[in-house]
């Protein structure tokens, strides 16, 4: 296994968990005081890290192109196969959609100020999208190589970031507690989906073969180095503001602006723009691509240039038709964004495994993740919790947040 192709690999999951998702949390965790959001942040990342490991345990007995439809199908018969389908579809549309508004309408603005041009938004969300499947159906080898930059430059603009607004961090505001018991379960969700990535494990497994002492390595620094960068991040934001006014910010551009008039110095949103950006971008490669492997399985295509036009063609035009005609469609889609994802990354990992252990005795000897049936009834419990954070939310039970 080469080297390289791990490195890519473990930047591509990362790239694909740092979206955004991150720009999200500093709002959707105010209310909880900086430890009790650390707390959080780290449940959710052993969590996810674990859940991963899980979906290793099932590739290893499956071909080396399996994805989430054959693996449910194998193991969980017709009804996991549809279960897994489906939430995969709705979750990975739905965040498609997302990122092609978004990265379209940045694009456009972006193309207008250099070139003086008038475009639409819808332009830019068409080229965008072209754009990206362009780079997708070349194969995952150029997604590495594009996402590598992509990622490497994130990290620096970060790093400046982080540089610039450091100084600005307050003790008093680390010390806060809970505003209020109920935000802790308002900011659940959102912290989950920030540590998702679980739909592009397929690609990954493909890319890089099934080694599986290789793949652990790929999605434990996948995993952790996001970890690594939202405590950062928990440090700053929260450092630098009272959870009041964390709270009452009018969303990202809110908080943007907060932070630019703390330090009344506008350079600061231009870095978190150019950072919201590129994290965008390295997190709808990571999604597609994952997209385009499931449906390439699903739809029992080839690798042939023919086919992979057609694999592009069913996962970019139906999020591009949303982004373009029903904006509110994918926007009400990502409200349940958290339950598909529990799904995706909790349920079908845990049942998987569950029945693959159960017909241990006529498999090859292998990989098994540590913690035994406690584990997997434990995370699916938390998986219910997830859910339930998200549904008392949607009945205004508890405040929403993010
Ligand atoms: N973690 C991504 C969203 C995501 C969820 C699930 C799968 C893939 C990506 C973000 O924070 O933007």
């Amino acid at each position: 296994m080469s080297k390289n192709k791990t490195f890519g690999s473990m930047l591509i999951i990362a790239g694909t968990t740092i979206g955004a998702g991150m720009l999200a949390l500093p709002i959707a965790s105010a209310g909880l005081g900086f430890s009790t959001s650390i707390v959080v942040i780290l449940a959710t990342w052993l969590l996810m890290t674990y859940t991963a490991l899980l979906m290793l345990e099932v590739h290893q007995h499956a071909d080396v192109d399996a994805t989430l439809n054959t693996l449910a199908k194998g193991l969980l018969g017709r009804r996991g196969q549809v279960i897994a389908n489906f939430s995969m579809i709705f979750l990975f549309y739905a965040l498609c959609a997302a990122y092609i508004t978004g990265g379209g309408s940045q694009l456009q603005t972006n193309l207008n100020n250099w070139f003086d041009w008038q475009l639409a938004p819808q332009v830019g969300a068409i080229i965008f999208a072209l754009l990206f499947g362009f780079i997708i159906t070349l194969g995952t080898g150029t997604v590495d190589k594009v996402n590598r930059v992509l990622f490497i430059t994130k990290i620096l603009v970060l790093g400046a970031m982080f540089y610039m607004l450091t100084p600005y961090v307050q003790m008093q505001h680390l010390l806060e507690m809970p505003l209020q018991q109920g935000l802790i379960l308002s900011a659940i969700p959102v912290v989950f989906t920030s540590f998702g990535f679980h739909g592009s494990i397929p690609s990954i497994v493909k890319y890089v073969g099934k080694d599986i002492k290789v793949l652990r390595k790929v999605m434990i620094v996948g995993a952790s180095l996001p970890l690594v960068i939202y405590l950062f991040w928990q440090v700053i934001s929260q450092g630098m503001m009272s959870q009041q006014s964390l709270l009452q910010s009018e969303g990202l551009p809110g908080f943007i602006a907060s932070i630019a008039t703390l330090l009344n110095n506008p350079a600061i949103s231009k870095a978190v723009t150019i950072f919201a950006d590129l994290a965008l971008a390295t997190s709808f490669l990571g999604v597609s691509l994952g997209l385009f492997d499931f449906f390439s399985d699903t739809l029992k295509k080839s690798n042939t240039k023919q086919d992979r036009l057609i694999t592009a063609i069913v996962t970019f035009t139906p999020p591009l038709g949303f982004a373009l005609f029903y904006p509110q469609g994918f926007i009400m889609a990502l409200g349940y964004a958290a339950i598909a994802l529990v799904v995706l990354a909790i349920f079908l990992p845990v049942a998987m495994v569950w029945q693959q252990r159960r017909k241990q005795d006529s498999l090859p000897a292998g990989y098994q993740v540590a913690g035994g049936q406690f584990a997997l009834v434990f995370v699916a419990l938390l998986g219910v919790l997830i859910i339930s954070a998200q549904g008392l939310q949607m009945f205004g039970v508890i405040p929403a947040v993010g």
